[in-house]
């Protein structure tokens, strides 16, 4: 293919621009700009930046390479680029971008699928510069993808040791790349932070960001990069874990600044004031330090170009029961909160604190909005977001001001919120005496799916569920012991509640909410047969995007709601699509790969397909990939086994397997295999599965040391006690 010129590449762009400009005097200026623009460029590039092709490692530099800070705020202009997670430093979602809309979305074809190869949970949005795109896939392999002819440029796998993907409570996923002066950085889920060239995908510098490998540090979370500084926080608070957020200078990855989000041991000095007022909301009979305290920072990172302040969502208590690691009460700062450092200094500036004492993994490290709306008459710089614990919040992001919160599905803990902003809580939902069906559940009203914001319909598009989960506090606390019934005790996990053991009466739902923030209330929604939606897409095409658990992309007037467009996906979507502009064409790109912590057990799909990126344009006539039909496998029979040991067998099963197989013959089995739909051989031969077995490479741990060859017996007796009792009887 002939590549145009430099001019002709300039002039497209200029055009494009215009194409979406609203303003007769804007679009004057920007002609004078854009003519001026055009003659420095050719002048200063003079010949040479003509021969760059596109996708050559010249044209890469010279794209990436312009991806600062100033760069990012400009395309927020125009959005044809999605240059950054949130597509721009608002994290709104909203493309300007109005060539693919509610009159010809029904004409959006395929254009080309990449597969990226990968068999567990996808949930990067692509980061598109001029057409070269960078995705990532399970264990934090980068791929970048030239968008022009959908064909593979690179691709960077880490080298995470497959083995320890126990080491991170739901699926070793990765949210996304950062990309600032040509560098494209990521997160490993072994904690390291990685810079690549973003031409080569070679490694410029690598950090590891874990301040002690004695506990469950991972990264699942996209950096974030703005003036000169990348950021990134861990996950590993269902692991007993302390968690901060980490600066490190993008040029040479030397470490900037740390902000931990609690307090660490009161006998060791403060590391500065914010952790000291901190440490005045908790108990030290719980000895929370122990567990690090939770908090973990492991999504939602949002800089503020207006203010200079980064926004950090910060996580649920470790252990979750508050009563056992704060046993006299106390808020337990900053858990559960949205803190406001200096971006510059990462010193601390504000916070709220969305759940106070977190005892329920309500996590506030759900994906932020940073918007200017009218409220009462008044103009106020706002955070939207709605954390797992189910109301929607309205935050004055100058100094962390309570406006408002509204349940955005049915919740128990709490009735509403009061004018300062507390919650106004049921009593029983932190009894540790009895057991209670939290709703939300920990999955959460609302998870890491980010939500968009659409100033032109003024709502908010947000991927909204119920898990069912029934929490029965426990009376003690180990760290890092196998104990029966003890949820995923053998790899690590340590909350603090039994899971489950009273079976919860609410039912699963999900459903996309259009949410008007100002009103604080729904306009309206699209039911789903199942939780764990996809991300949201929202543009000036009068559209909503969205990829769904039973494996479907759907697009909907954003106004009204009406379903105007889907394509099969072959497997669940768990990411937010993307869009963008290349040589005045718009694309929509969705990365797909069934996963995170819902997908790894079970699932709303009959096929199954590899993680894969699915583009879609206007007229894309890209025949969709073969999806096979998903091998369920009939209901175990023919182990033989002693119904003595099948209580035994539960309790072991529950500490060791379910977190990643579910409940067996129950669940359908997601991305990780359900043990009652296994083959008999499979289970007969178990302790070779268990015991330094084939599947590590696939993430299955290595449980020598943490079972016995005994309890692999009992768990035998489990599972296939568990099928026996489930067969329908004849
Ligand atoms: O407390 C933590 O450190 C932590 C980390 C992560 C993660 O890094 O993925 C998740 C959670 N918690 C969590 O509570 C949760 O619901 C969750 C879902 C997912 C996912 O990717 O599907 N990750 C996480
Ligand atoms: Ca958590």
């Amino acid at each position: 293919m002939k590549q145009p010129a430099v001019s002709v590449w300039f002039a497209h762009r200029f055009l494009r621009d215009n194409a979406t400009s609203r303003s007769a005097t804007s679009t004057k200026r920007d002609l004078k700009l854009g003519a001026a623009a055009l003659i420095a460029a050719a002048l200063f590039h003079g010949g040479a930046f003509a021969q760059n092709a596109k996708g050559s490692a010249d044209h890469i530099r010279a794209a990436t390479g312009a991806i600062d800070s100033a760069a990012i705020i400009a395309n927020a202009k125009t959005t044809n680029d999605w240059p950054s997670y949130g597509l721009d430093y608002a994290e709104t979602r909203f493309s300007k971008l109005d060539r693919i809309n509610v009159d010809n979305v029904k004409q959006l074809g395929l254009q080309w699928s990449y597969s990226l190869g990968s068999d567990r949970g996808v949930e990067a949005t692509p980061v598109v510069v001029d057409g070269i795109m960078y995705v990532t896939a399970s264990w934090s392999v980068v791929h970048a993808v030239d968008t022009r002819t959908g064909k593979k440029l690179w691709t960077y796998d880490p080298g995470v040791d497959r083995s320890k993907g126990y080491r991170g409570c739901c699926d070793v996923v990765n949210r996304g790349v950062a990309l600032y002066k040509g560098k494209v950085f990521v997160g490993a889920y072994d904690g390291r932070l990685v810079a690549l060239d973003a031409a080569t995908g070679k490694v410029v510098w690598e950090k590891d960001t874990v301040i002690d490998h004695g506990y469950s540090y991972t990264i699942t979370g996209a950096p974030r990069v703005f003036n000169g500084k990348v950021v990134i926080g861990n996950g590993g608070a269902e692991y007993g874990a302390r968690g901060y957020v980490t600066a490190y200078d993008a040029e040479t990855g030397n470490q900037a600044w740390r902000w931990f989000t609690v307090p660490g041991d009161p006998s060791k000095p403060f590391e500065d004031a914010s952790m000291e007022a901190a440490a005045k909301t908790w108990d030290p009979a719980g000895k929370w330090w122990v567990n690090g305290g939770g908090g973990t920072a492991w999504d939602s990172i949002t800089f503020d170009p207006d203010l200079n302040m980064v926004y950090i969502g910060t996580g649920n208590g470790s252990p979750w029961a508050r009563h056992l690691r704060s046993p006299a009460g106390g808020d337990n700062l900053y858990l559960g909160s949205i803190v406001a450092l200096n971006a510059d200094t990462g010193k601390y500036v504000w916070h709220y604190q969305e759940t106070p004492g977190d005892n329920w993994d309500y996590t506030s490290t759900q994906p932020m909005i940073l918007a200017d709306l009218t409220i009462d008459g008044q103009p106020r710089k706002v955070v939207l977001h709605a954390p797992k614990n189910g109301f929607f919040f309205v935050i004055d992001r100058t100094n962390g001001k309570f406006i408002s919160a509204k349940n955005f599905v049915e919740v128990n803990w709490a009735t509403g919120y009061d004018a300062n902003g507390r919650p106004i809580e049921n009593p029983e939902a932190r009894d540790p005496t009895k057991s209670f069906d939290s709703i939300p559940g920990p999955y959460g009203a609302h998870n890491w799916h980010p939500m968009s914001f659409n100033p032109q319909t003024g709502l908010v598009y947000l991927p909204a569920q119920g898990v069912p989960i029934n929490l029965t506090g426990e009376k003690a606390l180990t760290q890092n012991k196998m104990e029966p019934f003890k949820f995923g005790s053998t790899t690590g996990w340590n909350v603090g509640f039994t899971l489950n053991a009273v079976p919860p009466k609410n039912l699963p739902f999900g459903r996309l909410l259009a949410w008007d923030p100002v009103q604080q209330k729904e306009v309206w929604r699209a039911e789903y047969v199942a939780p764990w939606n996809g991300g949201t897409l929202t543009t000036a095409g009068n559209l909503v995007f969205q990829g769904t658990a039973d494996g479907r992309f759907v697009a909907y007037n954003a106004k009204t709601g009406e379903k105007l467009w889907e394509s099969p996906l072959g497997t669940g979507a768990v990411a937010a699509p993307a869009t963008y502009m290349v040589d005045g064409v718009q694309y929509v790109s969705i990365a797909v790969g069934w996963g995170g912590v819902f997908g790894i057990s079970q699932r709303a799909t009959e096929k199954e397909a590899p993680g894969t990126v699915y583009t879609f344009a206007v007229g894309g006539k890209a025949p969709m990939p073969e999806f096979t039909k998903y091998q369920m496998g009939n209901l175990l029979t023919g182990i033989e086994y002693d119904p003595k040991d099948v209580p035994e067998g539960t309790a072991i099963y529950v500490a060791a397997c379910a977190t990643c197989h579910g409940v067996p013959g129950v669940d359908r089995g997601g991305n990780v295999k359900n043990l009652g739909y296994t083959s008999t051989e499979n289970i007969a031969h178990l302790k070779d599965i268990v015991f330094k077995g084939p599947y590590r490479d696939k993430g299955m741990p290595d449980f020598t040391g943490k079972l016995t060859e005994a309890d692999v017996v009992k768990i035998q007796a489990f599972i296939q006690g568990t099928a026996d009792a489930i067969r329908p009887k004849k």
